[in-house]
């Protein structure tokens, strides 16, 4: 087995499995971020919002060591990753999971190929029918069906490439999951669906997601807090309602405004919608529901 393969460590147990203390991201004269705390909880949907630019995709590349930061330090499950050397960081590398916008789905590859490429990068030692299974259950997990293991990207769909990312980022059981925009370009059934499916994975799996996401509907739905980057910092972490409370003018044009607004009497109008036995529920949403079928999305 690979070194620094599942064999040899147990589940984090700690309350934090990504600590970002004082990041520093500098590109020429470009500061991104300045000073950038960040503590993502154990078990915990942290959807990251934030303007086009403000950094999100830089933090996690940083937080995967892809990026390697211009200050600060940045512990995932209690070990360094801007101190360690490349190989220290490959025992944790396979205790996570990334999605990437758009899939980054190798095309030449099967589903099911692309699936195995981490499993053959970390367990180079197990049986080919071994991986095989492997990869078939973790389309299946994916919620796509056994026929899409052996397609190629270009046969599937957006929402289908989409899952079949997922299934490839869940190819070594990880307790972190990192998706950046999993429902952009998604319609707004395919990205329920797809946010009904992190959850569910989030909770049988036990996973700690970090989500980066500009779907107001996600975040009220899946997201257990916020993180919002803004002035080159996370300048609040918490719940959307608390976070509606601030008087910041970002985060009040963002959740407060027209789109913020409609995704929030979506998601009342869906919980009202599981009362439909009261009277009362049932008025309300009859009083509410003035949109068509599907959601408007943010
Ligand atoms: N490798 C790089 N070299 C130079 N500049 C970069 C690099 N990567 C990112 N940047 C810059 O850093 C800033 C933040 O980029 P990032 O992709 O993290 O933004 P984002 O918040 O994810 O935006 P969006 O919501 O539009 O995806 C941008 O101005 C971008 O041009």
């Amino acid at each position: 087995m690979a070194e620094g393969s599942k064999a040899t460590h147990e589940r984090f147990r700690g309350d934090y499995p990504i600590v970002v203390d004082g990041l520093v991201n500098r590109f020429g004269t470009q500061t991104v971020h300045e000073d950038l705390d960040l503590k993502v909880r154990r078990g915990e949907i942290l959807g990251v919002v934030g303007g086009s630019g403000t950094g999100k995709s830089v933090l996690m590349r940083s937080i995967i060591g892809l990026q390697p930061p211009s200050g600060g330090s940045i512990e995932v499950f209690g070990q360094s990753i801007t101190e360690a050397e490349p190989d220290e960081v490959l025992g944790v590398r396979d205790r996570w999971g990334v999605l990437f916008q758009g899939g980054a789905l190798f095309s030449t590859l099967t589903v099911g190929e692309n699936v195995e490429v981490p499993l053959k990068q970390f367990y180079p030692d197990i049986s080919d029918e071994l991986r095989h299974e492997i990869a078939r259950y973790k389309v299946m997990l994916s919620g796509l069906s056994e026929e899409a293991v052996s397609k190629y990207p270009s046969e599937l769909s957006g929402g289908m490439k989409k899952r079949a990312g997922l299934a490839r980022a869940l190819a070594l059981d990880p307790e972190l999951l990192f998706l950046d925009e999993p429902t952009a370009g998604l319609d707004p059934i395919g990205a329920s669906a797809f946010d009904r499916l992190t959850k569910e994975l989030k909770e049988t799996l036990g996973l700690t997601v970090f989500l980066i996401t500009h779907d107001l509907d996600t975040l009220h739905e899946i997201c257990d807090r916020v993180a919002v980057l803004a002035d080159k910092k996370v300048i609040a972490v918490d719940t959307v309602p608390n976070l509606m409370e601030l008087d910041h003018p970002w985060i009040q044009e963002y959740f407060n405004g027209p789109r913020g607004r409609a995704a929030l009497t979506a998601q009342a109008l869906d919980e009202l919608r599981q009362h439909m036995d009261r009277p009362v529920a049932a008025h309300a949403v009859k009083a509410l529901d003035k949109t068509p079928p599907g959601k408007d999305k943010a």
